[in-house]
C-alpha cells in the first residue's frame, strides 16, 4: 500500500499540519483529508489539491491516520471509524487530554497509537510537537510521527504522563504570548502611542526576545538582568509585575490548563 497520510477532522490544527506537509514537499496525491461539512471538504480540495474522502475511506486508503477533531468529538469519530481501521494502521491523535488508552480501547487489538500535542505556529513552521507512544507503538511508529511533524517545526518525545503538562506549556503556550502582546499594546495606548506603532514596538520586542532566548545560550534571568539598569525604567516595571502577582498568576494559569487537559481525558470533556 502507498504510504499515504490522512488527516481526519481537518480544522485549524489539521489544516496547519496539512499545509506544512505540502510546504515540506509531501505530494498532495499522498495526502487525504476528511471534514464534517461538504463546503469545508470543497475548500480543502481547492486550496491544497488533496482528495477529501469519508472517514471510512481514509481508514482504508491511508497507512497513517491523524485524528485532529476536538477531544469532545473523538468518541463519536472512533465509534464511526473503529470497524474500518485495520490493526496495522498507525493512528496519531492530535487531541488535547485524550490518552492513548482511549484509542486502544476502541480500535482493533494491537493498533499502534501515538499522541502528539502540537501548536498553531505550525502555520509558520515553528511548531513544537510533543510526541508520546501508546502501548503498541514502536520506535518506527514514533519516527514516522516525527517525520510528519518535523515538517512544521520541532519535535520532542516525552512519556505520556507528561503530556498534560506539555499541553499547558506549549499547546496553549502561544495564546499566553498573544495575550501579553495584546495587554502591552493597550499599555502603549495608555502611554499615548498610536495603536499600530504600539503593536509594532511590542511585536518586535517579542521577536527579538524570542530569538535571544533561542540563540544566545543565556538563561532568561541573565537576559532580563541585562535589560534592568540600576535605578532605571525596567526595575520599576518589574516591581509592578511582582506587586500584581504576575509570576503567581502564571503558575496558577498553567496549572489550570494542565488540570483541564486531565479533565478532557474522558473524551467528552
Ligand atoms: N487550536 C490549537 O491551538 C490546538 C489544538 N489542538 C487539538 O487539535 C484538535 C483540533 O483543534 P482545532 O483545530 O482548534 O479545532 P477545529 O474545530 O478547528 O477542528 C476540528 C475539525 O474537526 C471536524 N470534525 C469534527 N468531527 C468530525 C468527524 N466526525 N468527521 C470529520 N470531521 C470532523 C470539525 O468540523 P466542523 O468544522 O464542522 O466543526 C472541525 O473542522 C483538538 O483536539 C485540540 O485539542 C492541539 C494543539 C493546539
Ligand atoms: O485550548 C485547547 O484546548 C487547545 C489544546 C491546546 C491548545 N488549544
Amino acid at each position: 500500500m502507498a504510504q499515504k497520510v490522512a488527516v481526519l477532522g481537518t480544522g485549524k490544527i489539521g489544516e496547519a499540519l496539512l499545509s506544512g506537509m505540502i510546504r515540506g514537499g509531501w505530494a498532495p496525491a499522498d495526502l487525504l483529508v476528511t471534514a464534517r461539512r461538504p463546503e469545508r471538504a470543497a475548500q480543502l480540495r481547492e486550496r491544497y489539491g488533496v482528495d477529501a474522502v469519508t472517514n471510512a475511506e481514509a481508514a482504508a486508503a491511508a497507512d497513517t491516520l491523524i485524528l485532529t477533531v476536538k477531544p469532545q468529538d473523538m468518541g463519536t469519530l472512533l465509534t464511526e471509524l473503529a470497524p474500518h481501521v485495520p490493526a496495522d494502521r498507525l493512528v496519531i491523535s492530535g487531541a488535547a487530554g485524550v490518552p492513548t488508552a482511549f484509542f486502544e480501547e476502541r480500535l482493533a487489538a494491537g493498533t499502534p497509537v501515538v499522541r502528539v500535542m502540537t501548536n498553531t505556529p505550525a502555520l509558520v513552521d515553528e511548531a513544537m510537537s510533543v510526541i508520546s507512544a501508546g502501548t503498541h507503538a514502536t520506535g518506527d511508529h514514533l519516527r514516522r510521527a516525527e517525520e510528519i511533524f518535523a515538517g512544521v517545526g520541532k519535535t520532542l518525545r516525552v512519556p505520556e504522563s507528561q503530556q498534560d503538562a506539555a499541553t499547558a506549556l506549549s499547546g496553549s503556550g502561544p495564546a499566553y504570548f498573544y495575550f501579553l502582546v495584546e495587554a502591552m499594546t493597550d499599555a502603549g495606548i495608555l502611554l499615548g502611542l498610536p495603536r499600530d506603532k504600539a503593536h509594532d514596538l511590542i511585536v518586535q520586542a517579542a521577536i527579538g526576545a524570542a530569538v535571544m532566548l533561542r540563540d544566545s545560550g543565556e538563561h532568561p534571568v541573565k537576559l532580563r538582568e541585562n535589560v534592568t539598569s540600576p535605578a532605571g525604567t525596567t526595575i520599576n516595571a518589574i516591581r509592578e509585575l511582582e506587586n500584581h502577582g504576575v509570576r503567581a498568576a502564571l503558575l496558577a494559569a498553567l496549572e489550570a490548563a494542565r488540570d483541564r487537559s486531565r479533565e478532557l481525558a474522558s473524551g467528552n470533556g
